[in-house]
């Protein structure tokens, strides 16, 4: 099997996790999408998989000298698409907020996805953290409410795989606590 390519799309800081304002200040946000970020980097370069990392984003991300590829401001799909189209595959699609992520998560997911299309469930079952496509061209990425379901109907032979560490992305304050416990998620003390 060639080594996979993974691209993490991240949105302009400032318009990161916005459904964390009401807890956090704009630039406790900031702090905790950066961390995240650099987590989920380290743990795609530290899986032997993993032959290449590229960033979507709009703005050089401070600390990632690798590849980047520009987001044009089109959405999430239409950018992850046009990337896609542009790194060819294997291509593991995954979000930048999964702080517990684990080596052993990323090789399971690839694994799964080798000859075909492997989906990371979230927590819900209803969202799609990650995507590892082996074979698959013509793959429509459809992020957003209830994602999961969009993506598992495109191929009948699409491994959905649920593991705590693909499956915890931090979208609201319930999921730091579950994350962090409810003191550290209070005073956005997380550490990983
Ligand atoms: N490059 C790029 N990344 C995006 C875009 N929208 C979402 N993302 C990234 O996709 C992943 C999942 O995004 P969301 O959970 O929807 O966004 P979020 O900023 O994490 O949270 P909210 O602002 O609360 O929706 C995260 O890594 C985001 O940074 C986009 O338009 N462009
Ligand atoms: O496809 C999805 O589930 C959404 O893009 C993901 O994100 P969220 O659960 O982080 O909003």
């Amino acid at each position: 099997m060639k080594a996979w390519h993974a691209l993490v799309p991240i949105k302009a800081a400032a318009d990161r996790k916005t459904r964390l304002a009401d807890r956090l200040s704009p630039g406790e946000r900031i702090a905790l999408s950066e961390r995240m970020l650099r987590h989920v980097l380290a743990i795609l370069q530290a899986t032997e998989a993993i032959g290449s990392i590229t960033l979507l984003a709009s703005d050089p991300v401070a600390g990632w000298y690798g590849a980047r590829l520009s987001d044009d401001g089109r959405g999430l799909n239409a950018e992850v698409q046009a990337a896609a189209a542009r790194i060819g595959d294997p291509l593991l699609v995954i979000h930048a907020d999964l702080p517990a992520l684990a080596v052993a998560d990323i090789r399971a997911l690839t694994h799964a996805g080798r000859n075909g299309v492997a989906l990371a469930a979230d927590r819900h079952r209803r969202g799609t953290n990650a995507i590892a496509l082996g074979r698959r061209d013509d793959f429509v990425f459809a992020f957003g409410p209830d994602s999961l379901a969009r993506h598992r109907t495109q191929c009948s032979a699409t491994a959905i795989i649920e593991r705590p560490g693909l499956a915890l992305d931090i979208d609201v304050f319930e999921d730091l606590t579950l994350f962090a416990g409810d003191r550290a998620a209070r005073q956005a003390q997380i550490a990983f």
